[in-house]
């Protein structure tokens, strides 16, 4: 039985959970449980802090884990990571205090940071005699409770830097995203095969939608050239010869302006459907 490791709490939890039940595996977490066992699937989950996960990769004690690409980087973890997962987008910033009269990242010297990724942020201000100052969590707090005179936390939408009274410094050290990870040896494994599959499918599905529309054969040409699909639009004759259907896939993000340029072709009936998962 394979043992895969997710996260128990956090903003993690919920889309990954989402994410394998989407995926067909049956994933279910009741309250206090620290594992789920798939039968169908020959599947054993393991909630784990996404923090920790990393480190049971890297001993090879689980086999597959979702994470966040941050957790992974500051365990120095040997685990491989195998595909992007479109959730958990966070970057790593240093904020000062707003009245500081610090304005870039080199001025970051002989200072207090407080941060829960010590590792990454003392390579970051290497050689800068930086104290760092190792928090759990709610990091923005501590320049006003005292014990840190700059911060190197994740900021999403920035509110929580905003509401503590610190501004950010320079650009993000790093950008992180969760991931699936696999322990070392385990990179070529059909299992982990089939998972990064059907994810994958998961993923291009949700970038995608289908579009079908009736287009006068005359401008059928025109029509196809703005839905090329994948490997050619699907046309179907119509009963009314002078027309054709067209189906095929396209980018989400540009259906509106595909449907407006059908539109002024003299296209009729344009509509998109979902695509709930995708091999492509
Ligand atoms: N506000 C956020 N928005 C998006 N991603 C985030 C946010 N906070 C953290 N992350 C990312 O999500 C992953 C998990 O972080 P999260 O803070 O949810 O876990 P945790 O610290 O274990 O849980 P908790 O904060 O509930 O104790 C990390 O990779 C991080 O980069
Ligand atoms: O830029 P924002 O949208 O405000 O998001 C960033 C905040 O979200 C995370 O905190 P979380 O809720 O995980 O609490 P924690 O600090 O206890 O980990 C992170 O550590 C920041 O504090
Ligand atoms: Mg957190």
């Amino acid at each position: 039985m394979i043992k895969i490791a997710v996260p128990n709490k956090g903003g993690l939890f919920g889309p990954t959970l989402e994410l394998l039940s989407e995926c067909g595996y049956h994933i279910k977490k009741s309250e206090k449980a620290l594992t789920c066992i798939d039968h169908k699937n020959n599947v054993e989950f393991y909630f784990i802090r996404a923090s920790d996960i990393p480190m049971y990769l890297s001993a090879g004690i689980i086999d597959i884990g979702i994470t966040g690409i941050d957790f992974c980087v500051e365990r120095q973890s040997k685990a491989v990571k195998v595909l992007d997962l479109n959730f958990g987008h966070s970057k790593l910033c240093v904020a000062v205090p707003n009245e500081s009269e610090i304005t870039s990242q080199d001025e970051i010297q002989n200072l207090r940071i407080a941060t829960s990724f010590v590792n990454t942020t003392q390579a970051f201000f290497a050689g800068k005699n930086n104290t760092t100052v190792e928090l759990e969590g709610a990091v923005e707090i501590s320049v006003k409770l005292g014990i840190s005179d700059a911060i190197v936390d994740i900021v999403e939408t920035g509110s929580s830097i905003k509401q503590a009274g610190l501004r950010i410094i320079g650009e993000p050290m790093s950008y992180s995203n969760a991931a699936i990870f696999t322990r070392p040896e385990y990179k070529e494994n059909d299992e982990i095969k089939k998972l990064t599959s059907r994810v994958a499918g998961k993923i291009v599905a949700s970038q995608f939608v289908m579009i079908e529309y009736d287009a006068p054969k005359a401008v059928s040409e025109k029509a196809c050239q703005l839905t090329p699909g994948i490997k050619s639009p699907t046309i179907t004759p119509l009963k009314d010869t002078s027309w054709v259907a067209v189906k095929s896939m396209i980018e989400q993000d540009k259906v509106n302006e595909v449907m407006d340029q059908l539109e002024s072709l003299g296209c009729e009936g344009i509509y998109t459907t979902k695509i709930l998962s995708a091999r492509i």
